[in-house]
């Protein structure tokens, strides 16, 4: 599980925390980033991407796990997520039902872990089977 490795951690929230500052939000002002890790140990990093038109807004999650599927990356261990009103990260930021979903496409929810952070070393861990649970995936076609 990557939440044992307490140096890997603080690097993958750190990476989030950086990614914050390319979250594209001139509509919300709702800032979130993601570090996604792979299980080859590239780190792939997210921020949510807004448009005028709203409904075609990205968000960081699915950013994320996008850059690496494009790379031909498929498989993960867990996802660092961050966010808040302005960038300002006072409360934990929870992935949308969208997100979870396509984390249910590439991810063991009995394995992967989602990671909320709001600092270095303040962060809660769930697996994805515990945000998403009964979830409907590959296996079940
Ligand atoms: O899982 C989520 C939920 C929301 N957002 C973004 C989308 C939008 O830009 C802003 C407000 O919903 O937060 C994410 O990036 N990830
Ligand atoms: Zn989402």
């Amino acid at each position: 599980m990557i939440s044992e490795n307490k140096e890997l951690l603080k690097e993958m929230i750190q990476s989030a925390i950086n990614m914050l500052a390319y979250s594209y939000t001139p509509y919300s002002n709702f800032k979130v980033a993601a570090a996604l890790h792979s299980k080859n140990g590239t780190i792939y990093t997210g921020c949510n991407i807004e448009n005028a038109a709203y409904t075609p807004t990205n968000c960081a999650e699915r950013t994320a796990f996008f850059k690496a599927v494009s790379e031909g990356v498929k498989e993960f261990d867990g996802i660092v997520i961050v966010g808040g009103k302005d960038g300002k990260l006072e409360d934990y930021c929870p992935p949308c039902g969208v997100c979870r979903q396509v984390m249910m496409e590439f991810c063991n929810p009995k394995t992967f872990q989602v990671i909320l952070a709001k600092s270095v070393d303040e962060y809660k861990v769930y697996t994805l089977e515990e945000i998403l649970p009964m979830g409907f995936g590959p296996s079940n076609l």
